[in-house]
């Protein structure tokens, strides 16, 4: 078994290394079914039993612990740094379950400002392709696989397309110009000069197609308003009839008799631009997609096709739900995607801003119906950009995303240009933290409504263990469930119950790991993956206990559906229960 092999390596190593390693280094070791004194040095037999490949990992877990130098050992068990502070901090139970996305700009995108946001529990970064140079991208990119490798973070990368909007590209000055009341301005997609007044260049050439006397062009859903009174080849002549801000970069939509238009002749979902981004992405091995301004599936289904035959690695593709239409055909989009991202900035352009609670509730549930991993994104903490403490209002509005069991909480502007970046998502960190050990006190969970997933007789089985498991573990009070996941399916199957203990998740598949970094009460472990599921348990237990993650009296639920070793072509997927004795 590939295992052992390793493990001889290590131990041979270690002996080597250290002549004098005595018995004060001696592992006392307290497993799940027997009990072994190992000293490091001792000659260790290989067979196939499993108490010489566990007395090689005692050896070898005690041995990275005292010199750093083993790092291989720290990858038998998979744990990032961070997870693995925190557990032995706070205990299983302490562990946050709402996962952290962080925009990174500008004002966070050193080596050091990043490293402090990985150790602050950023679990996804966001780079928004909107904005900045694809150097300054891959530049970024590299350094969060470079604190990934070096420094044992595990931090997603997501990149954001820029998608198609109609926007802003030139208004005639810097930063924002007021637009008057009764102002007349032209609406153009030509170049001018800055010194033309009163004219704002548009991004998409057909943007007045299809556009009347008379209809309403509202600037960034509200922020100014303004009435078409004339149209001269494809530009537009308006007349400001609610006074406000033009920001750079502001957002256009045009209205008619209170019902948003202009839908049918906007540009593809994916630009050229776009596409220029997505193979940047798949170049740089990203692993989430984020699409914006999606309409329908087929965009979605499109990208994943490009994606699977031009990409060496699973890349996840999340559809942002941020217009009227993608809010129409909000299931399909959600089946068909990997995720969702409720992208609260351009959807309260496109809807009135009090249906915005009510529609992200219903994202929510819709998408732990389906077993989507969900993203509430867009001003949660809006005026830590400038201020380091957050409005009541803004902790109210973290704790409900948090209520409501999204899988994730984004930040943008906080920590892409704020002043107080790191404070912002420690204040996400709490916020989550002390709703989520709420709901659990109070026992507010709500039971997830039944919604058989699966076609086949396996996935249908896979998913009712997932059931299962969870209700035990509610009702028994486990502190643990561990799942051994390939492709991470039972861990998500096990997330969408929002179990009260942490789910670890081991795999052996890298791309895993790093999409389920999204999915809500996950810490997903890379580890070997053997073939005897006996054996991987025994491993990873004893990997943890020897760590001192796990005390005595603890109960662990453990999950699998991996093919036994026998390689009869047959699913092996149980619940067992493990008391740490
Ligand atoms: N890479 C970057 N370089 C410069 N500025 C950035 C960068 N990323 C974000 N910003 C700034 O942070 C602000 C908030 O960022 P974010 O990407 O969340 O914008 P958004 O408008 O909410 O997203 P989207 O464009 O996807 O709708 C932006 O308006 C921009 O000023
Ligand atoms: C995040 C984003 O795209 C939005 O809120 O519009
Ligand atoms: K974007
Ligand atoms: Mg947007």
């Amino acid at each position: 078994m590939a295992v052992m092999g390793d493990s001889a390596l290590i131990c041979s190593q270690i002996i080597a290394k250290n002549p004098d390693f005595n018995s004060k280094n001696r592992v006392i070791h307290d497993a799940i079914s027997f009990r072994r004194v190992c000293f490091s040095g001792e000659k260790l037999r290989f067979r196939k039993g499993r108490v010489g490949v566990r007395a090689v990992m005692e050896v070898g877990a005690e041995e990275r612990e005292s010199t750093g130098v083993l790092k291989s050992l720290e990858g038998s068990l998979g744990f990032d740094v961070v997870s693995a502070s925190e557990l032995k901090k706070k205990g299983f139970l302490g562990l946050r379950k709402t996962k952290l996305v962080c925009t990174i700009g500008p004002a966070c995108c050193s080596l050091d400002d990043l490293e402090k946001l990985a150790l602050g529990g950023m679990n996804v970064a966001r780079l928004n392709m909107c904005h900045n140079t694809i150097e300054w991208h891959r530049n970024v990119i590299r350094k969060i696989k470079k604190l990934n490798e070096e420094k044992g973070f595990c931090v997603s990368v997501m990149i954001d397309t820029e998608g198609s909007q109609i926007n802003v590209v030139d208004h005639g000055a810097p930063s924002s110009v007021k637009a008057e009341d009764g102002s007349i301005w032209s609406f153009t997609t030509e170049n001018f000069e800055c010194s033309r007044p009163f004219t704002v260049q548009a991004n998409y050439e057909g943007f007045a197609e299809g556009i009347k006397v008379g209809d309403e062009l509202v600037i960034d859903g509200g922020m100014a308003t303004f009435e078409v009174i004339e149209k001269i080849g494809n530009d537009l002549l308006c007349k400001c009839t609610d006074p406000g801000l033009l920001l750079p970069r502001a957002k256009l939509s045009f209205w008619r008799d209170g019902i948003l238009v202009g839908k049918n002749y906007e540009p593809p979902t994916l630009s050229t631009k776009d596409w220029t981004d997505i193979k940047f992405g798949i170049s740089e091995g990203v692993d989430f997609i984020a699409m914006s301004f999606v309409k329908d599936a087929d965009a979605i289904k499109h990208l994943k096709n490009y994606i699977s035959t031009n990409s060496s690695k699973s890349i996840k593709v999340l559809a942002k739900i941020e217009s009227l239409e993608s809010l129409h055909k909000l299931e399909e989009i959600v089946i068909a995607s990997d995720g969702i991202m409720i992208a609260r900035g351009d959807l309260g352009v496109e809807i009135p801003l009090e249906q915005i609670p009510t529609v992200q509730e219903k994202i929510v549930h819709v998408c732990r119906k389906l077993n989507k991993p969900v993203i509430v994104a867009s001003q949660l903490l809006e005026s830590m950009i400038e201020y380091p403490t957050p409005t009541r209002a803004e902790v109210a509005d973290v704790s409900e995303a948090v209520r409501q069991y999204a899988d994730a909480l984004m930040l943008s502007g906080e920590s892409a240009i704020g002043s107080f970046g790191q404070k912002a998502l420690s204040v996400l960190e709490m916020t989550s933290s002390r709703m989520e050990l709420w709901s659990r006190e109070e026992n507010r969970q709500s039971v997830l409504q039944q919604h058989l997933l699966g076609v086949s007789l396996p996935d249908q089985i896979a998913e009712q263990i997932c059931n299962c498991a969870v209700e035990m573990a509610n009702k028994l009070g486990m502190d643990a469930i561990f799942v051994y996941t390939k492709h991470g399916e039972m861990a998500s199957l096990l997330s969408r119950n929002r179990p009260n203990s942490p789910i670890f998740a081991f795999t052996n598949d890298d791309s895993t790991r790093m999409a389920l970094n999204l999915q809500w009460g996950v810490t997903p472990l890379l580890t070997d993956l053997s073939d005897d599921m006996e054996f991987n348990i025994a491993k990873t237990v004893d990997l943890i206990i020897t760590k001192g993650m796990v005390k005595q009296g603890d109960v662990v639920l453990v999950v699998s559906d991996i093919i036994p070793i026998s390689a009869i072509p047959t699913l092996f997927q149980s619940i067992q229960v493990k008391t740490i004795v």
